[in-house]
Protein backbone atom coordinates (compact mmCIF):
# COMPACT_ATOMS: atom_id res chain seq x y z
CA UNK A 1 0.00 0.00 0.00
CA UNK A 2 1.20 3.63 -0.76
CA UNK A 3 1.30 6.09 1.80
CA UNK A 4 -0.56 9.66 1.42
CA UNK A 5 2.03 11.30 0.33
CA UNK A 6 2.71 9.51 -2.69
CA UNK A 7 -0.90 9.06 -3.57
CA UNK A 8 -1.29 12.41 -3.55
CA UNK A 9 1.86 13.23 -5.86
CA UNK A 10 -0.11 10.43 -8.41
CA UNK A 11 -2.87 11.78 -7.93
CA UNK A 12 -1.62 15.25 -9.06
CA UNK A 13 0.23 13.48 -11.49
CA UNK A 14 -3.31 13.22 -13.45
CA UNK A 15 -4.27 16.41 -13.78
CA UNK A 16 -2.83 19.94 -15.92
CA UNK A 17 -4.47 23.36 -15.48
CA UNK A 18 -7.51 24.02 -17.27
CA UNK A 19 -7.55 26.69 -19.80
CA UNK A 20 -8.54 30.40 -19.28
CA UNK A 21 -11.45 32.55 -20.02
CA UNK A 22 -12.50 36.20 -19.06
CA UNK A 23 -15.47 36.96 -17.08
CA UNK A 24 -17.07 40.59 -16.20
CA UNK A 25 -15.13 41.77 -12.79
CA UNK A 26 -18.56 41.69 -10.95
CA UNK A 27 -18.62 37.81 -11.25
CA UNK A 28 -14.60 37.25 -10.54
CA UNK A 29 -15.05 36.68 -6.97
CA UNK A 30 -13.72 33.89 -5.58
CA UNK A 31 -12.33 32.64 -9.12
CA UNK A 32 -8.80 32.42 -9.78
CA UNK A 33 -6.79 35.30 -11.32
CA UNK A 34 -5.07 33.53 -14.35
CA UNK A 35 -2.74 36.07 -15.67
CA UNK A 36 -1.17 39.35 -14.04
CA UNK A 37 -3.36 42.61 -13.68
CA UNK A 38 -1.92 45.91 -13.91
CA UNK A 39 -3.73 49.13 -13.12
CA UNK A 40 -4.11 51.64 -16.21
CA UNK A 41 -4.52 54.64 -14.05
CA UNK A 42 -2.91 56.29 -11.15
CA UNK A 43 -5.42 56.43 -7.97
CA UNK A 44 -6.09 59.08 -6.97
CA UNK A 45 -5.30 60.88 -10.33
CA UNK A 46 -4.92 63.99 -9.00
CA UNK A 47 -3.48 65.32 -5.19
CA UNK A 48 -6.85 64.89 -3.38
CA UNK A 49 -8.40 66.19 -0.13
CA UNK A 50 -8.70 63.59 2.52
CA UNK A 51 -11.15 66.27 4.49
CA UNK A 52 -13.58 68.72 4.06
CA UNK A 53 -12.68 72.27 4.52
CA UNK A 54 -10.53 75.21 2.75
CA UNK A 55 -7.56 74.61 0.42
CA UNK A 56 -4.91 77.17 1.06
CA UNK A 57 -1.14 77.86 0.98
CA UNK A 58 0.70 76.14 3.76
CA UNK A 59 3.29 79.11 4.32
CA UNK A 60 -0.03 80.82 5.30
CA UNK A 61 -1.83 78.24 7.90
CA UNK A 62 -1.58 79.95 11.28
CA UNK A 63 -3.87 80.79 14.15
CA UNK A 64 -6.15 83.79 13.14
CA UNK A 65 -5.42 84.22 10.16
CA UNK A 66 -7.83 85.51 7.75
CA UNK A 67 -8.75 84.49 3.89
CA UNK A 68 -10.85 85.21 1.19
CA UNK A 69 -12.76 82.15 -0.19
CA UNK A 70 -12.65 82.45 -4.12
CA UNK A 71 -14.53 79.48 -4.99
CA UNK A 72 -15.30 75.86 -4.51
CA UNK A 73 -13.92 72.59 -5.08
CA UNK A 74 -15.83 69.05 -4.75
CA UNK A 75 -15.39 66.00 -5.67
CA UNK A 76 -15.59 65.47 -9.08
CA UNK A 77 -15.37 69.12 -9.82
CA UNK A 78 -12.32 70.89 -9.82
CA UNK A 79 -11.59 74.47 -9.06
CA UNK A 80 -10.38 75.56 -12.20
CA UNK A 81 -8.53 79.08 -11.04
CA UNK A 82 -5.24 79.30 -9.10
CA UNK A 83 -5.08 80.21 -5.18
CA UNK A 84 -2.97 83.05 -4.48
CA UNK A 85 -1.70 84.95 -0.96
CA UNK A 86 -4.73 85.26 1.22
CA UNK A 87 -6.85 83.48 -1.13
CA UNK A 88 -8.35 79.99 0.01
CA UNK A 89 -10.81 77.09 -2.07
CA UNK A 90 -14.04 75.46 -0.35
CA UNK A 91 -12.83 72.16 -0.82
CA UNK A 92 -14.30 69.05 0.41
CA UNK A 93 -13.00 64.83 1.11
CA UNK A 94 -11.80 63.33 -2.37
CA UNK A 95 -11.64 66.56 -4.52
CA UNK A 96 -8.87 67.94 -6.44
CA UNK A 97 -6.52 70.22 -4.76
CA UNK A 98 -6.50 73.32 -6.64
CA UNK A 99 -3.67 75.17 -8.09
CA UNK A 100 -1.83 77.09 -5.39
CA UNK A 101 -2.80 75.06 -2.64
CA UNK A 102 -0.62 72.58 -1.04
CA UNK A 103 -2.25 72.38 2.77
CA UNK A 104 -6.08 71.77 4.14
CA UNK A 105 -7.74 73.22 6.99
CA UNK A 106 -10.55 71.19 8.21
CA UNK A 107 -13.28 73.17 8.77
CA UNK A 108 -13.72 72.44 12.20
CA UNK A 109 -10.81 74.99 13.13
CA UNK A 110 -12.39 77.45 10.54
CA UNK A 111 -14.91 80.35 10.90
CA UNK A 112 -16.47 81.55 8.08
CA UNK A 113 -18.88 84.88 7.65
CA UNK A 114 -19.69 85.56 3.74
CA UNK A 115 -16.37 84.91 1.88
CA UNK A 116 -13.99 85.34 4.70
CA UNK A 117 -12.90 82.48 6.93
CA UNK A 118 -10.53 83.01 9.78
CA UNK A 119 -8.37 80.39 11.55
CA UNK A 120 -9.67 79.51 15.04
CA UNK A 121 -7.34 76.62 15.74
CA UNK A 122 -3.86 75.45 15.09
CA UNK A 123 -3.80 72.97 12.61
CA UNK A 124 -1.59 70.32 12.74
CA UNK A 125 1.37 69.60 10.27
CA UNK A 126 -0.72 67.20 8.83
CA UNK A 127 -1.65 68.76 4.95
CA UNK A 128 -4.62 66.46 4.13
CA UNK A 129 -3.75 65.91 0.63
CA UNK A 130 -3.45 62.79 -0.55
CA UNK A 131 -0.92 62.93 -3.47
CA UNK A 132 -1.38 61.48 -6.74
CA UNK A 133 -0.95 57.71 -7.17
CA UNK A 134 -0.60 57.28 -3.24
CA UNK A 135 -3.05 54.37 -3.15
CA UNK A 136 -1.21 53.12 -6.74
CA UNK A 137 0.38 53.90 -9.94
CA UNK A 138 -0.15 52.77 -13.43
CA UNK A 139 1.00 49.88 -14.11
CA UNK A 140 1.40 48.35 -10.60
CA UNK A 141 0.14 44.54 -10.52
CA UNK A 142 -1.72 42.46 -8.90
CA UNK A 143 -0.19 39.11 -9.07
CA UNK A 144 -1.90 35.81 -10.34
CA UNK A 145 -2.19 32.82 -9.23
CA UNK A 146 -4.73 34.06 -6.63
CA UNK A 147 -8.10 33.50 -5.60
CA UNK A 148 -9.90 36.50 -5.79
CA UNK A 149 -11.11 38.01 -2.37
CA UNK A 150 -13.54 41.00 -1.76
CA UNK A 151 -10.30 43.00 -1.46
CA UNK A 152 -8.71 42.24 -4.62
CA UNK A 153 -12.30 42.75 -6.24
CA UNK A 154 -12.13 46.18 -5.25
CA UNK A 155 -8.86 46.92 -6.03
CA UNK A 156 -9.30 45.64 -9.41
CA UNK A 157 -12.46 47.75 -9.86
CA UNK A 158 -10.36 50.69 -8.87
CA UNK A 159 -7.52 49.75 -11.40
CA UNK A 160 -10.48 50.06 -14.07
CA UNK A 161 -10.52 46.07 -15.02
CA UNK A 162 -14.40 45.29 -15.94
CA UNK A 163 -13.23 42.02 -17.45
CA UNK A 164 -10.69 39.44 -15.50
CA UNK A 165 -8.94 36.80 -17.04
CA UNK A 166 -9.24 33.31 -14.68
CA UNK A 167 -9.21 29.93 -14.91
CA UNK A 168 -12.03 28.27 -16.21
CA UNK A 169 -13.91 26.34 -13.48
CA UNK A 170 -12.90 22.69 -13.44
CA UNK A 171 -15.76 20.15 -14.67
CA UNK A 172 -16.02 17.92 -11.67
CA UNK A 173 -18.42 14.99 -12.24
CA UNK A 174 -19.91 12.98 -9.01
CA UNK A 175 -21.06 9.76 -9.01
CA UNK A 176 -22.74 8.00 -5.60
CA UNK A 177 -22.98 3.93 -6.03
CA UNK A 178 -25.01 1.74 -4.32
CA UNK A 179 -28.51 0.04 -4.22
CA UNK A 180 -29.50 1.41 -1.02
CA UNK A 181 -28.84 5.30 -2.06
CA UNK A 182 -32.16 7.60 -2.69
CA UNK A 183 -31.28 11.50 -2.82
CA UNK A 184 -32.70 13.80 -0.39
CA UNK A 185 -36.02 14.48 -0.27
CA UNK A 186 -36.95 10.78 -1.89
CA UNK A 187 -39.16 8.29 -0.02
CA UNK A 188 -36.26 5.02 1.35
CA UNK A 189 -37.15 1.62 1.21
CA UNK A 190 -36.68 0.03 4.44
CA UNK A 191 -33.13 -1.40 3.87
CA UNK A 192 -31.76 2.05 2.27
CA UNK A 193 -30.59 5.41 3.29
CA UNK A 194 -30.21 8.95 2.19
CA UNK A 195 -26.97 9.63 -0.68
CA UNK A 196 -25.29 11.89 1.79
CA UNK A 197 -21.26 12.23 0.22
CA UNK A 198 -22.36 13.42 -3.10
CA UNK A 199 -23.77 16.74 -1.31
CA UNK A 200 -20.87 16.87 1.20
CA UNK A 201 -18.49 16.79 -1.63
CA UNK A 202 -20.15 19.40 -3.96
CA UNK A 203 -20.29 21.60 -1.41
CA UNK A 204 -16.58 21.02 -0.41
CA UNK A 205 -15.67 21.06 -4.22
CA UNK A 206 -18.01 24.03 -5.29
CA UNK A 207 -16.41 26.43 -2.30
CA UNK A 208 -12.96 25.17 -4.14
CA UNK A 209 -14.00 26.88 -7.18
CA UNK A 210 -15.10 23.62 -9.28
CA UNK A 211 -18.22 23.08 -11.00
CA UNK A 212 -20.11 20.46 -9.85
CA UNK A 213 -22.01 17.63 -12.10
CA UNK A 214 -24.04 15.87 -10.08
CA UNK A 215 -24.79 12.59 -11.57
CA UNK A 216 -27.78 9.82 -11.32
CA UNK A 217 -26.76 7.16 -8.17
CA UNK A 218 -25.42 4.49 -9.89
CA UNK A 219 -27.43 1.16 -9.20
CA UNK A 220 -24.76 -2.33 -7.87
CA UNK A 221 -25.06 -2.88 -11.63
CA UNK A 222 -22.43 -3.10 -14.45
CA UNK A 223 -24.42 -1.83 -16.59
CA UNK A 224 -25.61 1.40 -14.48
CA UNK A 225 -21.76 1.97 -13.56
CA UNK A 226 -21.21 2.14 -17.41
CA UNK A 227 -23.64 4.20 -17.92
CA UNK A 228 -23.53 6.99 -14.90
CA UNK A 229 -19.73 6.94 -15.92
CA UNK A 230 -20.22 7.53 -19.61
CA UNK A 231 -22.48 10.57 -17.98
CA UNK A 232 -19.59 11.89 -17.08
CA UNK A 233 -17.32 11.96 -20.18
CA UNK A 234 -16.56 15.82 -20.94
CA UNK A 235 -15.53 16.43 -17.09
CA UNK A 236 -12.17 17.15 -16.01
CA UNK A 237 -12.43 14.91 -13.44
CA UNK A 238 -14.87 12.36 -12.18
CA UNK A 239 -15.25 11.28 -8.80
CA UNK A 240 -17.26 8.38 -7.81
CA UNK A 241 -17.87 7.20 -4.26
CA UNK A 242 -18.56 3.90 -3.02
CA UNK A 243 -17.86 0.14 -4.40
CA UNK A 244 -14.34 0.79 -4.31
CA UNK A 245 -13.62 -1.98 -1.96
CA UNK A 246 -13.66 -5.83 -1.72
CA UNK A 247 -17.05 -7.00 -1.66
CA UNK A 248 -19.07 -8.63 -4.17
CA UNK A 249 -21.25 -5.64 -4.72
CA UNK A 250 -17.96 -3.67 -4.96
CA UNK A 251 -17.82 -2.45 -8.80
CA UNK A 252 -16.34 0.71 -9.28
CA UNK A 253 -12.53 -1.12 -10.24
CA UNK A 254 -13.78 -3.79 -12.47
CA UNK A 255 -15.69 -1.61 -14.63
CA UNK A 256 -13.70 1.15 -14.43
CA UNK A 257 -10.98 -1.70 -15.79
CA UNK A 258 -13.02 -2.93 -18.60
CA UNK A 259 -14.01 0.57 -20.02
CA UNK A 260 -10.24 1.11 -20.28
CA UNK A 261 -8.75 2.97 -17.66
CA UNK A 262 -5.06 3.43 -16.74
CA UNK A 263 -5.15 2.74 -12.93
CA UNK A 264 -2.36 5.27 -11.37
CA UNK A 265 -2.75 3.14 -7.89
CA UNK A 266 -5.18 1.57 -5.05
CA UNK A 267 -5.40 1.55 -1.59
CA UNK A 268 -3.37 4.21 0.32
CA UNK A 269 -1.47 3.90 3.91
CA UNK A 270 -4.82 5.74 5.52
CA UNK A 271 -7.33 5.73 8.04
CA UNK A 272 -10.02 6.65 6.94
CA UNK A 273 -9.88 6.28 3.27
CA UNK A 274 -7.86 2.90 2.35
CA UNK A 275 -9.73 2.01 -0.62
CA UNK A 276 -9.34 4.70 -2.72
CA UNK A 277 -8.66 4.41 -5.64
CA UNK A 278 -7.34 6.68 -9.26
CA UNK A 279 -6.35 6.58 -12.98
CA UNK A 280 -7.28 7.69 -16.00
CA UNK A 281 -10.35 7.27 -17.43
CA UNK A 282 -11.59 8.41 -21.51
CA UNK A 283 -9.02 11.54 -21.36
CA UNK A 284 -10.48 12.41 -17.99
CA UNK A 285 -8.90 11.83 -14.06
CA UNK A 286 -10.91 9.29 -12.43
CA UNK A 287 -11.03 9.04 -8.60
CA UNK A 288 -12.91 6.52 -6.97
CA UNK A 289 -13.40 7.14 -3.47
CA UNK A 290 -14.24 4.91 -0.70
CA UNK A 291 -18.16 5.40 0.85
CA UNK A 292 -18.42 5.45 4.01
CA UNK A 293 -19.14 9.34 4.27
CA UNK A 294 -16.17 10.40 6.90
CA UNK A 295 -14.11 8.16 4.63
CA UNK A 296 -15.34 9.92 1.30
CA UNK A 297 -14.87 13.85 3.19
CA UNK A 298 -11.59 13.36 4.32
CA UNK A 299 -10.64 12.07 1.10
CA UNK A 300 -11.76 15.10 -0.53
CA UNK A 301 -10.30 17.33 1.48
CA UNK A 302 -6.74 15.20 1.87
CA UNK A 303 -6.72 14.40 -2.19
CA UNK A 304 -9.59 16.26 -4.26
CA UNK A 305 -8.54 19.79 -3.54
CA UNK A 306 -5.28 20.05 -4.15
CA UNK A 307 -6.02 18.19 -7.38
CA UNK A 308 -8.75 20.72 -8.24
CA UNK A 309 -5.85 23.51 -6.78
CA UNK A 310 -3.83 22.34 -9.13
CA UNK A 311 -6.67 22.14 -12.39
CA UNK A 312 -6.92 26.04 -11.30
CA UNK A 313 -3.35 26.67 -11.74
CA UNK A 314 -2.58 27.22 -7.94
CA UNK A 315 0.14 25.60 -5.77
CA UNK A 316 -1.19 22.38 -4.30
CA UNK A 317 -0.73 22.08 -0.71
CA UNK A 318 -2.00 20.99 2.56
CA UNK A 319 -1.65 23.66 5.30
CA UNK A 320 -1.06 21.51 8.28
CA UNK A 321 -1.29 23.40 11.95
CA UNK A 322 0.14 22.74 14.99
CA UNK A 323 -2.23 22.43 18.31
CA UNK A 324 -1.31 21.60 21.70
CA UNK A 325 -3.26 17.98 22.83
CA UNK A 326 -5.70 18.49 25.37
CA UNK A 327 -6.20 14.88 26.49
CA UNK A 328 -4.06 11.96 25.48
CA UNK A 329 -3.99 9.55 22.62
CA UNK A 330 -3.17 5.70 22.29
CA UNK A 331 -0.56 4.70 19.57
CA UNK A 332 -1.67 4.91 16.19
CA UNK A 333 -1.24 2.10 14.14
CA UNK A 334 0.40 1.53 10.74
CA UNK A 335 -2.10 3.90 8.43
CA UNK A 336 -1.61 7.80 8.68
CA UNK A 337 -4.58 8.63 10.73
CA UNK A 338 -7.20 11.76 10.50
CA UNK A 339 -9.04 12.32 13.13
CA UNK A 340 -12.22 13.94 14.16
CA UNK A 341 -11.40 16.58 16.11
CA UNK A 342 -12.26 19.85 17.93
CA UNK A 343 -9.57 22.74 17.84
CA UNK A 344 -9.96 25.62 20.91
CA UNK A 345 -7.66 28.04 22.21
CA UNK A 346 -4.91 26.23 20.90
CA UNK A 347 -5.67 22.92 22.60
CA UNK A 348 -6.81 20.01 20.39
CA UNK A 349 -9.52 16.98 21.72
CA UNK A 350 -9.90 14.01 19.48
CA UNK A 351 -13.32 12.45 19.83
CA UNK A 352 -13.46 9.43 21.14
CA UNK A 353 -15.43 7.17 18.12
CA UNK A 354 -13.83 7.58 15.22
CA UNK A 355 -15.76 5.06 13.41
CA UNK A 356 -15.88 6.52 9.47
CA UNK A 357 -19.44 6.36 8.92
CA UNK A 358 -19.91 8.91 11.45
CA UNK A 359 -20.66 12.12 9.71
CA UNK A 360 -22.33 13.57 12.76
CA UNK A 361 -19.51 13.84 14.55
CA UNK A 362 -17.82 15.03 11.75
CA UNK A 363 -19.98 17.76 11.74
CA UNK A 364 -19.11 18.52 15.28
CA UNK A 365 -15.70 18.93 14.11
CA UNK A 366 -13.64 21.72 13.28
CA UNK A 367 -10.26 20.12 12.82
CA UNK A 368 -8.54 16.55 11.38
CA UNK A 369 -5.74 15.76 13.91
CA UNK A 370 -3.01 13.63 11.95
CA UNK A 371 -1.76 10.77 12.97
CA UNK A 372 1.74 9.43 11.22
CA UNK A 373 2.14 5.70 10.59
CA UNK A 374 2.72 4.19 13.84
CA UNK A 375 3.07 7.36 15.95
CA UNK A 376 3.77 6.36 19.81
CA UNK A 377 1.15 6.97 22.33
CA UNK A 378 1.43 10.68 23.00
CA UNK A 379 0.38 12.53 26.65
CA UNK A 380 -1.52 15.35 26.88
CA UNK A 381 0.57 18.52 26.19
CA UNK A 382 2.10 17.04 23.23
CA UNK A 383 2.21 19.11 19.88
CA UNK A 384 0.23 17.91 17.17
CA UNK A 385 -0.50 18.64 13.48
CA UNK A 386 -4.18 18.90 12.03
CA UNK A 387 -6.41 20.39 9.01
CA UNK A 388 -8.68 23.38 9.88
CA UNK A 389 -12.12 22.31 8.85
N1 LIG B 1 -13.52 -7.15 3.89
C1 LIG B 1 -13.29 -5.84 3.85
N2 LIG B 1 -14.32 -5.02 3.96
C2 LIG B 1 -14.11 -3.70 3.94
C3 LIG B 1 -12.81 -3.20 3.84
C4 LIG B 1 -11.73 -4.09 3.69
O1 LIG B 1 -10.56 -3.72 3.58
N3 LIG B 1 -12.03 -5.43 3.70
N4 LIG B 1 -12.61 -1.84 3.87
C5 LIG B 1 -13.59 -1.09 4.62
C6 LIG B 1 -13.33 0.30 4.45
S1 LIG B 1 -11.98 0.91 5.24
C7 LIG B 1 -14.17 1.13 3.77
S2 LIG B 1 -13.87 2.80 3.74
C8 LIG B 1 -15.33 0.63 3.08
C9 LIG B 1 -15.36 1.22 1.68
O2 LIG B 1 -16.30 0.54 0.96
P1 LIG B 1 -16.80 0.99 -0.45
O3 LIG B 1 -16.01 2.09 -1.02
O4 LIG B 1 -16.93 -0.24 -1.26
O5 LIG B 1 -18.18 1.61 -0.10
P2 LIG B 1 -19.61 0.93 -0.03
O6 LIG B 1 -19.45 -0.48 0.41
O7 LIG B 1 -20.32 1.18 -1.26
O8 LIG B 1 -20.22 1.77 1.14
C10 LIG B 1 -19.69 1.81 2.41
C11 LIG B 1 -20.71 2.44 3.35
O9 LIG B 1 -20.92 3.76 2.97
C12 LIG B 1 -22.29 4.00 2.62
N5 LIG B 1 -22.35 4.88 1.46
C13 LIG B 1 -21.85 4.65 0.24
N6 LIG B 1 -22.09 5.69 -0.58
C14 LIG B 1 -22.75 6.59 0.15
C15 LIG B 1 -23.28 7.87 -0.14
N7 LIG B 1 -23.14 8.44 -1.35
N8 LIG B 1 -23.90 8.54 0.86
C16 LIG B 1 -24.03 7.97 2.08
N9 LIG B 1 -23.54 6.77 2.41
C17 LIG B 1 -22.92 6.08 1.46
C18 LIG B 1 -22.81 2.64 2.28
O10 LIG B 1 -24.19 2.56 2.46
C19 LIG B 1 -22.05 1.77 3.27
O11 LIG B 1 -22.67 1.80 4.54
O12 LIG B 1 -15.31 -0.77 2.99
C20 LIG B 1 -15.01 -1.44 4.22
N10 LIG B 1 -15.17 -2.82 4.04
O1 LIG C 1 -10.81 3.62 5.11
MO1 LIG C 1 -12.26 3.14 5.68
O2 LIG C 1 -12.24 4.63 5.00
O3 LIG C 1 -11.21 3.15 7.17
O4 LIG C 1 -13.54 3.55 6.74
Amino acid sequence: MITVEEARKLLLDLVTPVDTEQVPLALAARRVLAADVAATRDQPPFAASSMDGYALKSAEVERHAMLKVIGEAAAGHRYGGQVGAGQAVRIFTGAPVPDGADFVVIQEDVERKGDLITIRNQPGDKSNIRPAGADFRVGQIISSPRILRPEDIALLAAMNTPVVPVRRKPVVALISTGDELVMPGEEPGPDQIIASNTFGLKAMFEEACAHVRLLPIARDTRGSLATALDLASGADLVVTVGGASVGDHDLVGDVTSGLGMERAFYKVRMRPGKPLMAGRLNGMAMVGLPGNPVSAMVCGHIFVLPMLQKLLGLNPQVNFHRATLAASLSANGPREHYMRATVENGQITAFGDQDSSLLSILAQANALLMRPPDDPALAEGNQVLYLPL
